[in-house]
């Protein structure tokens, strides 16, 4: 974990929020940090809260009761447009404006600044090469694939330059192959501009892939929370273990194998090879950011060999 003294960016304490009528709260006692320049995956099934959290996040609803602090100060009336000013947002349904073009939707946030045109283009155009979509500047929403279309939401949410970058289910429409594009960028673009990220998710694999930290919410309680690799490798609640074996593949082990995971960079002959060798079956094979992510059948011994390789 960060240095405890580092003012965190976010802290929830003690949140409730209930909506109306609702006979339970979608955030139930909800205390948080999510340390500055971190990237924090937010976990739980359907219901558990995820999205409220966002919304509480990104200044768009406010907690009951409890405190949520953003770098420092308590977000409510007098720092919420200060906030929002400086937090990016990524959504599942990319939510451009069709009849705008892709420059025309990435200077948008520009224009509710009042930024002048010049200026507003040139920042658009620069956020646009950062994505990869220079040459697709003059086209609509309609004629861009998933994965470009998400590469505009982030190359809008990017262009006014914030520090904290909220994605909401940012690749659960698209395939493994342009979700592990999109997030690459995002783990590129955190770490080039020092953003601090929070991820929701409901895919385990988009918290292995770029997470430092993660929280598993259920019921709108935390149940879970620390740094990724120790929540993946060790899990204590029943909530956290129903999440990975979801996203376990179904597969007979046989007699004496078990079940590991492990990212190669890719799988080329000499990889195929000695996997086989060692008598490792491959059950499952994905996109990652850093390569391929693997899923083997393989004898206990064998698979511990594996630099990387986690039980799964
Ligand atoms: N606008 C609303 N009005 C009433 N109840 C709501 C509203 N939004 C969410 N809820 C309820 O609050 C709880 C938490 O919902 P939330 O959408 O935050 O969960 P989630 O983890 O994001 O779920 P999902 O993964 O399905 O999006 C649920 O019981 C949900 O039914």
């Amino acid at each position: 974990m960060p240095d405890p003294h580092t003012p965190d960016v976010l802290a929830f304490q003690n949140v409730y929020k209930t909506y109306p009528r609702q006979p339970r709260p979608a955030l139930d006692n909800l205390t948080l940090r999510v340390p500055r320049g971190s990237r924090m995956g937010i976990i739980g099934r359907s219901g558990a809260g995820k999205s409220t959290l966002v919304r509480l996040l990104s200044g768009l609803d406010t907690p009951d009761t409890g405190e949520l602090r953003v770098r420092g100060e308590v977000l409510g009336p007098a720092t919420r447009a200060g906030h929002q000013a400086r937090t990016g947002l990524v959504f599942q349904q990319f939510n451009l404006l069709a009849q705008r073009t892709v420059l025309r939707n990435v200077t948008l946030p520009l224009e509710l600044r009042g930024v002048p045109r010049a200026r507003r283009d040139a920042l658009a155009q620069e956020h646009l090469r950062l994505v990869g979509l220079s040459e697709y500047a003059d086209r609509y929403p309609a004629q861009l694939s998933g994965g470009q279309k998400q590469r505009v939401g982030i190359a809008r949410a990017l262009v006014t330059e914030p520090d904290l970058l909220l994605a909401d289910e940012a690749t659960s429409a698209l395939d493994p192959e342009t979700s592990a594009g999109i997030l690459t960028l995002l783990l590129d673009l955190q770490r080039e501009r020092d953003l601090t990220l929070v991820i929701v998710t409901h895919q385990l694999e988009v918290v292995r892939a770029v997470t430092t930290h993660v929280a598993v919410l259920e019921g709108g309680q935390l149940v879970e929370a620390g740094a990724t690799a120790e929540v993946l490798r060790d899990p204590q609640h029943a909530a956290t273990r129903a999440l990975l074996d979801a996203h376990r593949p179904q597969v007979t082990l046989l007699a004496g194998e078990t079940l590991r995971r492990v990212t190669l960079p890719d799988l080329n002959a000499g990889t195929l090879a000695t996997l086989a060798r060692a008598g490792a079956r491959i059950v499952q094979a994905e996109p990652h950011p850093q390569g391929v992510d693997v899923w083997l059948a393989a004898p206990a011994m064998v698979s511990a060999q594996w630099p990387g390789a986690v039980p799964a």
